[in-house]
């Protein structure tokens, strides 16, 4: 696929010795949601991590933008992932740390205040992270993801702890994305919130 963002070929893990992944197939093109589903411990955070160059030595052929998925900077400007709850800054507040991830380039999608306002993060923009609820904490590690310029976003169960009318909401915002011409790929166990995304789903099975 001439265009693609994603190629992966074939992709296999072995962890601890046992199968994880066997002959993974998956492609995504600009514009393309893809929702990638299946039983817990069907492998899809361990997906994920290959695709972000972040699973040491995988098999198979996985081309993400032009080349291997390497954990360096060149990749990281072109590529956002938000999976497990980052580490906060102490003495920073939801707002800074926004602020904090627009001040790092300058071609930023959304200003901090536009991130507060789509993630309805505007009334506790003042607390430090740790303050904010479960849900909130998710919606500011989305908004750090979504603020940031990228043309890949690879999210691990996006809608971990998130209410029902902001996953519709989420749905809204990674179709916006994609209109902008970039590939989302979620790891997610919410049917609804794939198939209000427009999504492609892939669903992977246990390999062992
Ligand atoms: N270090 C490890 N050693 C052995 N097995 C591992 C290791 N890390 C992960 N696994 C196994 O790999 C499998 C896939 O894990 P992974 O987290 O990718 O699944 P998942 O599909 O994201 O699951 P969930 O829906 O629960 O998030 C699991 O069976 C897990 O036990």
């Amino acid at each position: 696929m001439p265009n693609a963002i994603i190629t992966a070929r074939r992709v296999a893990v072995d962890l601890g010795g046992v199968p994880v992944l066997r002959d993974v197939d998956l492609t995504a093109v600009p514009g393309e949601i893809v929702a990638v589903m299946g039983e817990n411990g069907a492998g899809k955070s361990t997906l994920l991590r290959c695709l972000a160059g972040l699973q040491p030595s995988p098999c198979g052929e996985i081309d993400v933008l032009g080349g291997p998925p390497a954990d360096l900077p060149g990749f990281w400007r072109e590529v956002a992932l938000a999976g497990d709850e980052p580490a906060w800054y102490p003495g920073l507040s939801v707002r800074e740390h926004l602020e904090l991830m627009g001040a790092v380039r300058q071609d930023a999608r959304l200003t901090a205040g536009e991130a507060l306002a789509t993630f309805e993060l505007g009334a506790r923009a003042d607390l430090a992270p740790l303050s904010l609820s479960t849900g909130q904490r998710q919606r500011l590690s989305l908004a750090m993801a979504l603020l940031r310029s990228s043309r890949l976003l690879l999210l691990d169960e996006p809608e971990r702890g998130l209410d029902a009318a902001f996953r519709r909401r989420l749905a809204g915002i990674l179709r916006g994305y994609a209109a902008e011409g970039g590939a989302v790929v979620m790891a997610t166990h919410d049917a609804r919130l794939a198939q209000e995304a427009g999504a492609r789903v892939v669903t992977l099975r246990a390999a062992s």
